[in-house]
């Protein structure tokens, strides 16, 4: 997979200029190139691909017009990658003057006094030459790398404004794609890409010119082989991208048959899957195989037709050459410095031909980026929003809501109205399906109601900041969501700067302390990738103690005890009932066993069974153990 074109080009560059230069002469090479290629190997797969394969280009001009800002206060260290760079390529040029220089002076004429003097200035040349490219590669990379900062910086910002929705109807490999690689492929064009636009223009300009300047006649001849490079390179360049696209689907393939079944272990093994597990992989890898053979037969075939036009230009500048040398017209050294200047040129027009494969590929993703710079959060703060100051007292009020999800026909709710005063447990019950966990979701403003309004306090919780009205609910998941990081961190999650002593004290009300005195390193044990390293009871109580630290006066209890054996559900029911003590509590729940005795229910049905989904009841009392005349109870209370 590392054999896509600009790499080989290269490394192509690299041989050729060892080759054909004199010694001791530094070949620039673009130097960000490698390291890319090599980064890339690593990250998602079939995101690239499709990416590659089905991303529209935008133009050019419109990715920098997007994009050219970000580079500010950047501008300056690019500008110096290429004053170091074109130094570099100066020095080249000199230095086969002074190769030219020292074979007619000194080899031809034997005369060894007249070597130490061009000798020392070409060693000085060398030195110079690199460490300008030193320089100009570490500034370049240095500009590359903040910018690549600052950008996904600004991006990632914005991701985080979308609503829960956005996140919900996209896969989550594409999205981390358009954060890597795609702003990368940014980078290589507003960026680097520029710089290197410039530093190979300039190249190419340098060493025709030093070629000219040697003799004019001659490099007209030779640079009439020009096109049969660019030719070869179109030539190899299309079917490079299509041997490149397909290793790349491949390749994606392969990953996801790893990721999927990686995930899954417990599963695979518990089903003794594991045979066909390895099939599955086998059969992409050999996919993988094919595509990275067809990269090796076009890498093994482009060497030698582009050294095969090499060597005819060689040949017709030896036999013209000798012509004019016998001729007394030319230089032993003339003609040698010469052929340098052309070994240098032929990889620099390459170089050309490379850029315009980069730059397609550049706005392909710089298209996938900006559509999602384009995307806007479904839900925003107006403009006259007011932020809650102090803390909500905790009356919470759904009026006639009816809510349908974005692209869905069917509404999801209808005409849903209750009220929970301050510091009152509601116990939302009804089938699979029915919109419970959406009322949560309408309560954090993540969608806003068709028609109805959501009252916090009495306010239309649209005329307050999201962010201040997500201060004063907490919600606590049906599956705990952990963070990988350590048992602190996750309790005092619920809020920066918690202090160990409050989450020691959130930990004792949740009744996790003694099991997290029992771990090795108490609440600095890591709890693993989301909390896998806990039991679910574990988890749960965990998640209950950092919404304690929160302390909101408003509380979501999406099915608190899913998963939990009756034990378990037991043992976390009494932190639950701590936490709850002294909120507005909506506790969505199918399991009434636990449920505290006098709360108040809520019955949804789904919309199969009414036109739309409508709530049932509001203001029964829910008799403990007996859910079923519970619901009878709630239905002839209907309003
Ligand atoms: N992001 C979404 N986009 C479109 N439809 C959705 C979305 N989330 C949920 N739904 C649909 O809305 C309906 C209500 O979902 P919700 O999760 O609120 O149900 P629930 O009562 O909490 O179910 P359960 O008890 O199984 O958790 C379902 O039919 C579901 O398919």
């Amino acid at each position: 997979m590392g054999r896509l074109s600009p790499p080989l080009v290269g490394r192509w560059r690299l041989r050729m200029g060892r080759r054909m230069a004199p010694p001791g002469l530094v070949v620039v090479e673009a130097p960000s190139e490698s390291r890319r290629a090599t980064r890339r190997l690593s990250l998602s797969a079939r995101d690239r691909a499709d990416r590659a394969a089905l991303a529209p280009a935008v133009s050019i001009r419109r990715t920098f017009r997007e994009f050219w800002p970000d580079t500010r206060g950047l501008r300056w260290l690019f500008a110096v990658g290429g004053v170091f760079a074109i130094a570099a390529a100066l020095s080249e040029v000199a230095a086969i003057a002074l190769f030219g220089h020292i074979t007619d002076e000194v080899l031809v004429t034997r005369d060894l006094g007249a070597f130490w003097r061009p000798a020392a200035a070409w060693l000085g040349l060398a030195a110079l030459a690199g460490a300008s490219a030193f320089g100009g590669a570490y500034v370049t990379a240095l500009a590359a790398e903040r910018f690549l900062l600052k950008l996904r910086d600004r991006i990632y910002a914005h991701v985080q404004t979308l609503s829960p929705d956005y996140f919900e109807n996209r896969r989550l490999g594409d999205l981390m794609a358009r954060l890597t690689d795609d702003i990368e492929s940014i980078e290589q064009l507003v960026g680097s890409g520029l710089v290197k636009v410039f530093t190979t223009v300039a190249s190419v300009i340098f060493f025709a010119g030093a070629a000219f300047f040697v003799r004019w006649d001659l490099a007209l001849i030779t640079m009439a082989l020009i096109p049969c490079f660019l030719v070869v390179s179109k030539v190899f360049a299309g079917r490079f991208r299509t041997a490149a696209a397909s290793e790349r689907l491949s390749n994606g393939a392969m990953n996801s048959v790893i990721e999927e079944s990686l995930a899954n272990q417990s599963l695979v093994q518990a089903y003794n899957r594991q045979a066909t597990e390895s099939r599955r992989l086998h059969v992409e890898g050999r996919g993988w195989l094919r595509a990275n053979m067809s990269q090796a037969r076009l890498s093994g075939l482009y060497g030698p037709i582009v050294q095969v036009i090499e060597t005819v230009s060689m040949i017709v500048i030896l036999g013209f050459g000798a012509w004019e040398i016998a001729a007394g017209r030319l230089t032993l050294g003339g003609l040698l410095a010469f052929a340098a200047y052309l070994a240098l040129l032929y990889p620099a027009v390459q170089g050309l031909g490379e850029i315009a494969l980069s730059v397609s590929e550049a706005a392909a993703g710089s298209d996938r980026v900006m559509e999602v710079l384009r995307s806007r959060p479904a839900v925003t703060d107006r403009r006259t929003a007011i932020t809650l100051v102090s803390r909500s007292r905790g009356h919470v009020e759904f009026e006639d809501v009816d809510f349908t999800y974005p692209g869905r026909r069917r509404p999801t709710l209808q005409q849903v109205s209750f009220t929970a005063e301050p510091g009152q447990l509601i116990v939302c019950t009804g089938p699979s399906g029915a919109g419970k966990s959406t009322l949560a979701k309408l309560l954090l403003r993540f969608y806003e109601p068709d028609s109805g309004r959501i009252l916090l306090d009495g306010v239309d919780i649209r005329d307050l900041t999201r962010a201040s009205l997500r201060d004063n609910v907490t919600v606590l998941h049906q599956e705990s969501m952990l963070f990988s990081g350590t048992v602190r961190e996750n309790i005092a999650y619920g809020r920066p700067g918690a202090t160990l002593d409050q989450v020691i004290r959130a930990a004792e009300l949740a009744g996790v302390h003694d099991f997290v005195s029992t771990l090795p390193r108490g609440y600095e044990t890591p709890v693993g990738q989301r909390g896998r390293l806990l039991s679910g009871g574990q988890r749960q109580r965990i998640a209950i103690a950092r919404a304690l630290v929160r302390d909101a006066p408003v509380l979501v209890l999406d099915e608190p005890m899913t998963g939990l054996d009756e034990v378990t559900a037991g043992r976390v029911m009494e932190p639950l009932r701590r936490l709850m003590a002294g909120r507005t509590t909506i506790l969505i729940t199918h399991d009434l066993r636990h449920v505290p005795r006098g709360a108040r229910s809520i019955v949804l049905e789904p919309a199969h069974r009414r036109d739309g989904i409508r709530l049932r009841r509001v203001g029964a009392r829910i008799r403990h153990h007996r859910p079923h005349d519970d619901r009878v109870r709630s239905t002839a209370l209907t309003e």
